[in-house]
């Protein structure tokens, strides 16, 4: 309809936009919202979030997403209904934290939803010629908009895929527009289900940015907390705390065939799970490796894959950490103890540290809305210089 194009103009046009930025990560802790007033646009963009909150999940949604997250079979019945409830479920919980803030829905411009990813599958994973990459979230944005009347933007990996891309990770887009220095080498390492990194060489052109999945963050230590203790992850590494690093299982894991692909690569659970793991501990005969050994090994590998990554690019650089990882004790001091220099929060740029993935897809979303073609001027085919997100009007 005419009218929603024409509101959608008078938000592309103005000079600043207050934009709600989500995401539920493969941790399936809850959902990140983040109230971001953004002005400008590509390399001008000015974000500053002025609330952020995380929405946690109920039981029974994180039992219904992990029936069907990460698995090659499940119950398209099930699939179908997450499809939409998720979208609903997503679009109450911003409608009661817009209330709670005292923001009037009228007042927000767009949301920007990334949905929540259930399978992601790019061709060096499925191996089959001529197929493209893939990924698929849920959590459809129509419903979104119809919950909260604002203009929602989601699903923004599919035109990454489309243009070439494996989908993820997406963080460099936002990592370039708001974090890239004139005065140092920086390394933002995200350690959330999974772990990533953006390294953007000081000065650096969107070409030079690298942008990475490393393998786990918390995915398997979460499920092993899960199985063992009261809580969702292994809190403050208290598990991994009271036991130690078994040298032979973590040679072992770090010799994953992943772990040692060159960058840029992209995973997910589908590849690092519990499974994985009690397959390692069988094949060399430890089933009976009491749990806090098994979590300390486990909190060492992430820690070692990450440093052996962040050894491999070009210039030593700042390493500015962020997501739920960054509150492990532990994993933050086993990877400043292997890098040899300290590592700092992204609180440290200004950026919450808890916030910044639900951050960067408001950038997306501005740049889908108010951005042009010289954002991401690029000549690398894995990082296409598209404009991401489907639109999604309120009725
Ligand atoms: N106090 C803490 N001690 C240890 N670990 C913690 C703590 N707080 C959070 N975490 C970890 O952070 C995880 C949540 O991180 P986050 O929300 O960044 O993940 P995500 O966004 O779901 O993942 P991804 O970025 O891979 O999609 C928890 O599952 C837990 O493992
Ligand atoms: C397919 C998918 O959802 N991937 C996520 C996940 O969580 C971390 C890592 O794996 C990264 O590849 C990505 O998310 C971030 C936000 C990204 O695209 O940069």
């Amino acid at each position: 309809m005419l009218q929603h194009i024409e509101k959608l103009h008078r938000i592309a046009s103005a000079s600043e936009r207050l934009i709600v930025g989500l995401m539920s990560g493969t941790s399936l802790d809850g959902l990140d919202i983040a109230l971001c007033k953004i002005s400008g646009h590509g390399t001008s963009t000015n974000l500053r979030c002025e609330k952020f909150t995380t929405v946690d999940y109920s039981e029974a949604l994180k039992t219904a997403v992990q029936h069907v997250f990460a698995q090659q079979v499940v119950s398209l019945d099930a699939l179908c209904l997450l499809n939409a409830q998720i979208g609903q479920l997503h679009g109450e919980m911003i409608n009661q934290t817009l209330l709670d803030w005292g923001v009037a829905n009228e007042s927000v411009d767009l949301i920007a939803s990334h949905g929540q990813t259930i399978y992601h599958r790019p061709s060096s994973f499925h191996k089959m010629k001529n197929q493209p990459n893939s990924t698929l979230q849920i959590g459809d944005g129509d419903h979104i908009a119809a919950i909260t009347g604002i203009t929602t933007v989601s699903d923004f990996r599919q035109k990454h895929i489309a243009h070439g891309g494996e989908g993820a990770p997406l963080a460099m887009y936002g990592d370039y527009l708001l974090l890239r220095s004139e005065k140092e080498h920086r390394i933002l390492l995200n350690i959330g289900g999974i772990a990533n990194i953006t390294y953007l060489p000081r000065s650096a052109t969107f070409d030079e940015v690298i942008c990475s999945d490393i393998g786990p963050g918390n995915t398997i230590m979460d499920a092993l907390a899960r199985l063992h203790c009261d809580y969702d992850y292994d809190k403050d590494a208290n598990i991994a705390k009271q036991g130690s690093i078994n040298k032979v299982l973590l040679k072992r894991m770090l010799k994953q065939s992943f772990i040692n692909l060159p960058l840029p690569k992209t995973t997910g659970p589908e590849t690092f799970n519990l499974d994985w793991f009690n397959a390692q501990l069988k094949a060399i005969h430890l089933e009976n490796l009491s749990v806090p050994d098994q979590m300390a090994t486990l909190n060492a590998f992430t820690a070692h894959a990450i440093a052996n990554t962040l050894e491999q690019l070009p210039e030593i650089s700042t390493v500015y950490v962020s997501g739920g990882g960054a509150h492990n004790p532990l994993l933050l001091d086993n990877i400043s103890h292997l890098l040899k220099r300290p590592v700092f929060s992204t609180n440290k740029l200004d950026v919450n540290s808890d916030a910044k993935e639900a951050i960067l897809f408001a950038v997306l979303a501005n740049e889908c809305v108010a951005g042009d073609e010289r954002a991401f001027l690029s000549d690398n085919a894995k990082q296409p210089n598209v404009s991401m997100g489907k639109l999604s009007f309120p009725s």
